[in-house]
């Protein structure tokens, strides 16, 4: 766990939405140092509640459910939802109606900031030999990075017209470690995305930003300067697996899709519906 868990900045209630998932369970111990009440919520059963934590499980797609779930929370880190290329149903009820369900529980509680766990499958089309930053158009490769998306849109409304502020975290690839050459240019350590969740919660004025989530890569593809003043900053690097990575993967097909697109294998899954 890095430095930042014994921060002085403390907050009143946080969300952790998906915190039954991977990555909730990362952050979980790391969000906890930092507020007196964590509210922990996901569709799927959670470890049981600790001193200071809140354990709900609830379906975003339940509005009623999620307007009780943000009673009394003064942030958000928002990272459940579909997180692969799935069904347009699944994705739907989970990243759209469900980040709609959130954010107006949000505003009707007067919640100051989310946390927003957008992707780097917003871009994802974009090519390998490109070097990107959170003000080009985005270009989705699926369904998901469409939903991921309509997220950061519908934060940018709720910013616009209701002064909710959000930071979108379109994050690269965030493992204990790469598992392939892509990964290389998109991996973001476990205690940098702690970091980059810090940064994003206390800026002082955010409105709402856009970051691409990764770490001190020597390969990136993309330019967080208009995230600047954001204060994140990196320390690990994907630089200390390459040899070992490159090693498993040592030839790359330069006609795939996969391999040409920053979205790499997004690029050619799906489209998938439920069966009628
Ligand atoms: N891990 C990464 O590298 C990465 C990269 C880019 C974006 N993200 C985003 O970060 C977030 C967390 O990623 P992860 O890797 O932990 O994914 P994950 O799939 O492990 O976790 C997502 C969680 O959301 C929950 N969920 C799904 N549908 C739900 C619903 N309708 N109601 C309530 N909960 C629901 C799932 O049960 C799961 O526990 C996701 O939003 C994902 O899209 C992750
Ligand atoms: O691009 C990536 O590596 C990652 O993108 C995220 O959006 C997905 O949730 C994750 O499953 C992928 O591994």
């Amino acid at each position: 766990m890095s430095d930042l868990t014994v921060s002085p900045i403390r907050f009143g209630r946080i969300l952790l939405t998906g915190a039954a998932g991977h990555l909730g369970r990362e952050m979980r111990p790391r969000l906890k140092a930092c507020c007196d009440r964590l509210r922990l919520s996901d569709l799927e059963p959670m470890a049981p509640a600790t001193d200071g934590e809140e354990v709900i499980v609830a379906d975003l797609a339940d509005r009623a459910a999620v307007l009780a779930l943000l009673e009394g929370v003064d942030a958000v880190v928002h990272l459940g939802g579909v997180s692969t290329e799935q069904s347009w149903e699944r994705i739907a009820a989970a990243n759209i109606h469900g980040a709609v369900n959130l954010y107006e529980a949000a505003r009707r509680h007067g919640v100051r900031r989310i946390v927003f766990a957008s992707s780097n499958h917003v871009t994802g089309f974009y090519r390998q030999d490109q070097v990107i930053s959170p003000r080009d158009p985005v270009r989705p490769d699926g369904f998901y990075g469409l939903s991921k998306a309509f997220g950061e849109d519908l934060a940018q409304l709720y910013w616009d017209r209701f002064g909710l502020e959000t930071v979108s975290v379109r994050i690269g690839s965030a493992f204990a470690a790469p598992k392939d050459r892509r990964m290389l240019a998109t991996w973001m350590s476990f205690d940098d995305t702690e970091r980059l969740f810090m940064a994003a919660l206390t800026a002082p004025v955010v409105g709402h930003s856009i970051v691409y989530g990764l770490s001190d890569n020597a390969t990136a593809w993309w330019d967080n300067t208009p995230a600047r003043h954001l204060g994140y900053r990196p320390q690990d690097s994907s630089e200390v697996f390459r040899a070992e990575v490159e090693a498993r993967q040592p030839v790359l097909d330069r006609e795939d899709p996969a391999v040409i697109h920053q979205g790499g294998a997004f690029v050619r899954t799906g489209p998938f519906f439920e069966e009628a």
